[in-house]
């Protein structure tokens, strides 16, 4: 890519360097160095590593103009761009902020059990739709709302339940149909099995990949689980201490691990196998 970033693309990156400001006793940490990365219309991009190693980092500069993380979580690139959709992330304007925000979702890491415990599955999945049109249509609203409940594979039963009335899997089941009802092109979804038992982690990623053909968006999908990954990428970018050490599929990357740190992750892999 030598240092040009394609204008196009869903995400592109090049030579991305994202650093966390000082703040109180704490100095400036370099989270992310010199990342370069392309997300193609349609692709899922998997985003590996293990804790500490830059993904969300990631995440939360891609979604910085639509969720403000607030000052101490906020990350500064400091090197290199980022771009979605070919629009640069650094000094973006609002204009463009709100421009992209049509086209991008975001699914946050734990999106499962941070839901308002206040509010109904009805009410929580409406949200998103009338935080950007206060004046929906409330019947068209309905519609959209009960399909999208659907499409999570979820009983209407549900609609009038709170959140702590449900398992992990279906708190999990309605943040994503919050995170899709707008119908985004680009999904960053961070870890979208986190808080969810082990037992049904697999079939919500199995969702997750159902959702993304019948929808066909793009997206980008940070875990350190492995299983998830096979389940929903289609290539897979490896971080190590905030450095790309591994991109193409998962076969690609385990069979032919040019890195030390992707040759153990391959072996405990394999192990497990
Ligand atoms: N608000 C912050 N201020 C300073 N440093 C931070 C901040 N948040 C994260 N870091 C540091 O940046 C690095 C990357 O953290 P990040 O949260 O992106 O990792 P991660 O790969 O998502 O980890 P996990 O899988 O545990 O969520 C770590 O060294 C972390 O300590």
């Amino acid at each position: 890519m030598a240092g040009t970033v394609a204008h196009g693309y869903p995400i592109a990156t090049s030579d991305l360097t994202i650093e966390y400001p000082p703040h109180g006793a704490s100095p400036a940490h370099v989270a992310v160095r010199g990342l370069s990365l392309r997300v193609a219309p349609g692709e899922v991009l998997g985003l590996l590593g293990e804790s500490g190693s830059g993904k969300s980092t990631v995440a939360r500069v891609l979604s910085a103009a639509f969720v403000d993380p607030g000052p101490e979580l906020r990350p500064v690139i400091t090197g290199g761009d980022a771009l979605l959709f070919g629009v640069s992330l650094r000094g973006l304007s609002r204009r463009k902020a709100a421009k992209l925000s049509f086209n991008v979702g975001f699914l946050a890491q734990d999106a499962g059990s941070t839901l308002d415990s206040g509010s109904t599955v009805a009410e929580l999945v409406a949200e998103p739709v009338l935080r950007r049109e206060k004046h929906f249509d409330r019947r068209e609203l309905e519609g959209m709302v009960v399909t999208m409940i659907d499409a999570v594979r979820l009983p209407l039963s549900i609609l009038s339940k709170f959140p702590y009335e449900l398992s992990s899997g279906q708190r999990q089941r309605v943040a994503l149909a919050r995170a899709l009802i707008l119908e985004p092109t680009l999904l960053i979804a961070d870890e979208p099995t986190a808080g969810v038992d082990v037992t049904v982690r697999a079939a919500i990623s199995e969702l997750f990949a159902e959702l993304q053909r019948d929808r066909a968006f793009t997206a980008l999908v940070i875990s350190h689980d492995v299983a998830v990954l096979r389940a929903v990428a289609d290539r897979i970018a490896v971080l190590q201490q905030g450095v790309l050490v591994g991109l193409g599929t998962i076969d690609e990357v385990f069979d032919d691990p040019s890195h030390p740190y992707v040759a153990r992750l391959a072996e405990s892999f394999h192990d497990v196998d």
